[in-house]
């Protein structure tokens, strides 16, 4: 059973809409990165899911209980970091430890204090003197220290530098391999591919993508810049159906391989060319495709 399910979700603000039927399953020891352009729609479905909002149609349901109904009984189970974190001014790391231990009824100042290390967070300094970077690391201690068996942290990375950035991978890897599901929204592709199994692309309130990420590199073009031997062979060059010109420029051909490489090892062998270089799938130009679909009459 999944851990975290959608059917059909859909919230609207007035005329305006949110999310509109929105279906995700995100099975327990995995990492999910829910990516989307800004007003898509990321934060409407966390709100969701953490019981804040109440669907118009459709259901978010979390270790098989309705979100909203059992929202106060859900949020044991859950770790969760706003992408708007706000602290009180005066709270450290300390007394946030003992007010978190105390209202949920379980004692976490180890496991707090085993993360904040890990984060180089100092115990007693207080929110207001804390950099934005310092407050973030303060929600992900007081997020993750329960063990919670879903984690859903909104924007986690910003405000980290990168060495906390993959401290924080580091840590939902562990999360993950100790069994809990994670669901994380971004916008930051890098962060995505290098932590994720899994993601979906939400744009309009709507999920236009939910793949792999081993299936999407699948998919991902390459880029093949040809090298001939001067500029009038390069312009004169009759390509395949399996490159796609992306620019000339001089004595080179930059192009987006369709397909698998040997039909264009076979084609190069018997080409004029000096040099020939084949990327690695680029899957920035498919997140990029994915977030623009629909525009411009696309
Ligand atoms: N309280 C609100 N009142 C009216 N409209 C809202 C409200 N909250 C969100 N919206 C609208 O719902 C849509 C989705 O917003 P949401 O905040 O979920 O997007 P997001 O993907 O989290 O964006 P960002 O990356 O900028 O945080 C947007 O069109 C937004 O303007």
């Amino acid at each position: 059973m999944a851990m975290l399910r959608t059917t059909n979700l859909t919230r609207r603000y007035g005329a305006r809409l949110g999310v509109d039927r929105v279906n995700l399953a995100v099975d327990a020891g995995e990492v999910f990165g829910f990516l989307g352009p800004n007003g898509a729609g990321k934060t409407t479905t966390i709100r969701l899911l953490m019981g804040f909002l109440r669907p118009h149609a459709g259901q978010a349901e979390i270790g098989g209980l309705d979100c909203w109904r059992h929202s106060a009984r859900l949020k044991r189970d859950v770790g969760y970091l706003p992408g708007d974190l706000r602290l009180y001014p005066w709270l450290t790391l300390t007394t946030a430890t003992s007010i978190v231990s105390q209202t949920r009824g379980m004692n976490i100042s180890a496991r707090a204090s085993e993360l904040a290390e890990r984060f180089e967070l100092e115990p007693t300094l207080p929110v207001r003197k804390m950099s934005r970077g310092t407050r973030q690391k303060l929600g992900l201690v007081l997020a993750m220290a329960h063990r919670p068996r879903l984690l859903i942290l909104d924007e986690p990375t910003s405000g980290l530098d990168p060495l906390m950035q993959s401290r924080l991978a580091d840590l939902v890897r562990e999360a993950a391999a100790a069994g809990a599901a994670v669901f994380f929204s971004s916008h930051t592709l890098s962060e995505v591919e290098s932590l994720c199994d899994r993601v979906a692309i939400v744009r309009r309130g709507k999920v236009i993508v939910d793949e792999s990420l081993d299936a999407l590199r699948h998919r991902a073009p390459r880029v093949v810049e040809l090298q001939y031997g001067d500029e009038h062979a390069a312009s004169a060059a009759v390509l395949p159906d399996f490159l796609q010109v992306v620019e000339r420029r001089g004595a080179v051909c930059r192009c987006e391989l369709e397909g698998t490489t040997p039909p264009l090892v076979t084609w190069a062998y018997q080409q004029p060319l000096v040099d020939i270089r084949i990327g690695r799938p680029d899957l920035e130009s498919v997140f990029h495709r994915l977030y623009h679909v629909g525009e411009e009459g696309t």
